[in-house]
């Protein structure tokens, strides 16, 4: 049964919260008093539609229901999953608690960058179902969702937060203790003041300041956080000679520490004016897709490496995915064509159509030799595991229309030839919404041992399988 996610307040995070389990499937029922809400969350959902799909190889699943309500009440109803995202005002969070917890008894989370969940819950009728839940813009692209419970907050509320925050592709990190701004915004905050303060110094330029982070520090970061990275950066005497050389400098002032620079009206225009000179060129709507393009190349990078946020993404997919059914022909493949697929004709590159046959001949080999009692039944890389696969030794292909990042395509598959070692596939590439084949490739595989590295004949099992697809793709369609 479709489950359904109640999002009360639907601005900038509400959306990006909407749009997240909607994209997973959800039913999302939302209540913001704001007339042009509906349009807001539109156009984040369009954003999101465009985005979230190129993160993964498969299809997500299909789309929930978006509704409007006229109150908290209505919206809750029947939620399993409530998530606060008004703005950032204590008095208005308790307010809208009570009108919750009047209605629904489901976990709550609250979207709140800096209040504890103790100040939340203040005056609610159940504290226990009260946490912070707090997300990163734009919620339906970055994983990372800090769980922070206070002593009230029931152990059951947070376990089902953090499985249905895990259900959606997000990463509940569960925050020991409460604090002021929980973990990340204390760092955010801590670099962005001292940004302010060298900007005001004239010591460097908004984008200056930009340019030290993009090219240096940020990407570390994305791939191996603050302590690891400083680790190996100890050498091989690791985090404890780092922290011998490095330490002292702690105590210079290196820092403005907890001075916050006035937000007098000239620093207010040099940086807004620094702003604009920067990036005024473009518009807010653009500067989010190019932002989600630069996001999903980065987390796809991270997803070949199964590091950081791309083991996270491989881990949600396997949860996605399905096993092809017994068809004709086989649906291999149903995705939507990443950023990082297109070269400088603007279009899909012929070596990633490379990719996408070859990911459609794992389908054929996860469905030829599926072992439901395998740990990961269901996959090619099962079958690698037990010492097994099949190697392509010639593919024929034809490009027969362009491709664009962002096209949904399926490919249809046809075994032609499955005798012995031998598995000849025929892949048609289609686009989804009208049909359209795009590309083929003929591709002959052999199967073959992965002790020996040479041919071999599969098991009579796997054989079955093999001539049973191959008689039913032999038939008419
Ligand atoms: N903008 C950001 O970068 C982030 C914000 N947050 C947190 O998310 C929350 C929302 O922030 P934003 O989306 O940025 O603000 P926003 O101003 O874009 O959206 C707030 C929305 O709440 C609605 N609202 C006001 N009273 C309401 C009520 N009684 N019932 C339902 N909706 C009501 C407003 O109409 C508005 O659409 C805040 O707690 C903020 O700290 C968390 C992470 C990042
Ligand atoms: C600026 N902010 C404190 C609202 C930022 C956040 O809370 C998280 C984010 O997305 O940077």
């Amino acid at each position: 049964m479709t489950k359904t996610a109640a999002i009360i307040g639907g601005g900038v995070i509400g959306g990006g919260w909407a749009a997240r389990f909607l994209l997973n499937g959800w039913n999302v029922r939302v209540f913001d008093p704001d007339p042009e809400a509906e349009r807001k969350i539109g156009e984040v959902m369009a954003n999101a539609r465009a985005a979230l799909p190129m993160l993964y190889d498969v299809a997500l699943p299909d789309e929930g229901a978006l509704t409007f309500h006229g109150s908290i009440a209505e919206a809750v109803e029947g939620a399993e999953w409530v998530q606060e995202s008004v703005s950032e005002r204590l008095d208005l969070k308790h307010k809208v608690m009570a009108e919750i917890q009047g209605a629904s008894t489901a976990p709550i989370g609250s979207s709140t960058s800096g209040f504890k969940p103790s100040e939340l819950q203040q005056g609610a009728p159940d504290p226990s179902r009260i946490m912070v839940a707090h997300p990163f813009n734009p919620v339906y692209l970055l994983p990372l969702i800090e769980i922070v419970p206070s002593p009230e907050t029931d152990e059951a509320a947070i376990a089902a937060a953090e499985e249905i925050l895990t259900s959606v592709g997000l990463y509940p990190l569960r925050v020991r203790k409460e604090i002021d701004a929980h973990i990340a915004d204390r760092f955010l905050e801590a670099v962005w003041r001292e940004a302010l303060w060298l900007v005001k110094d004239g010591v460097a330029t908004t984008e200056e300041i930009d340019n030290a982070i993009r090219f240096g520090f940020g990407i570390r970061w994305a791939q191996m956080g603050l302590f690891e990275t400083y680790r190996v950066a100890g050498g091989e005497a690791g985090m404890r000679h780092f922290m011998a050389q490095f330490g002292p400098a702690l105590k210079w002032p290196w820092t403005k520490l907890m001075d916050v620079p006035e937000f007098t009206p000239e620093l207010v225009d040099m940086i807004a004016d620094q702003s604009d000179a920067q990036s005024g060129h473009l518009s807010i709507r653009e500067l989010e897709k190019k932002r989600d393009k630069n996001l999903i190349a980065m987390m796809r990078a991270l997803r070949q490496q199964g590091n950081a946020s791309g083991r996270l993404i491989n881990t949600h997919q396997r949860t996605i995915r399905h096993l092809p059914k017994a068809a004709n022909p086989l649906v291999t493949q149903d995705r939507v064509v990443p950023v990082d697929w297109t070269d400088l004709n603007g279009h899909m590159n012929e070596g990633r159509y490379g990719q996408l046959f070859s990911d459609a001949a794992e389908e054929v080999i996860a469905y030829v030799s599926a072992d439901e009692a395998a740990p990961l039944a269901g996959t090619s890389e099962d079958y690698a595991a037990r010492g097994f696969n099949y190697f392509t030794v010639e593919t024929t292909t034809k490009y027969l229309a362009e491709t664009q990042a962002g096209e949904r395509i399926v490919v249809h598959t046809r075994i032609t030839e499955g005798r012995g070692k031998k598995l000849r596939c025929f892949h048609e590439m289609k686009r989804a919404s009208d049909g359209e084949v795009m590309a083929t490739c003929d591709q002959l595989m052999l199967h073959v041992s992965l002790e020996t590295r040479r041919t071999c004949e599969p098991s009579d099992e796997v054989l079955a399988k093999v001539e049973a697809l191959a008689a039913l793709h032999a038939k008419e369609n």
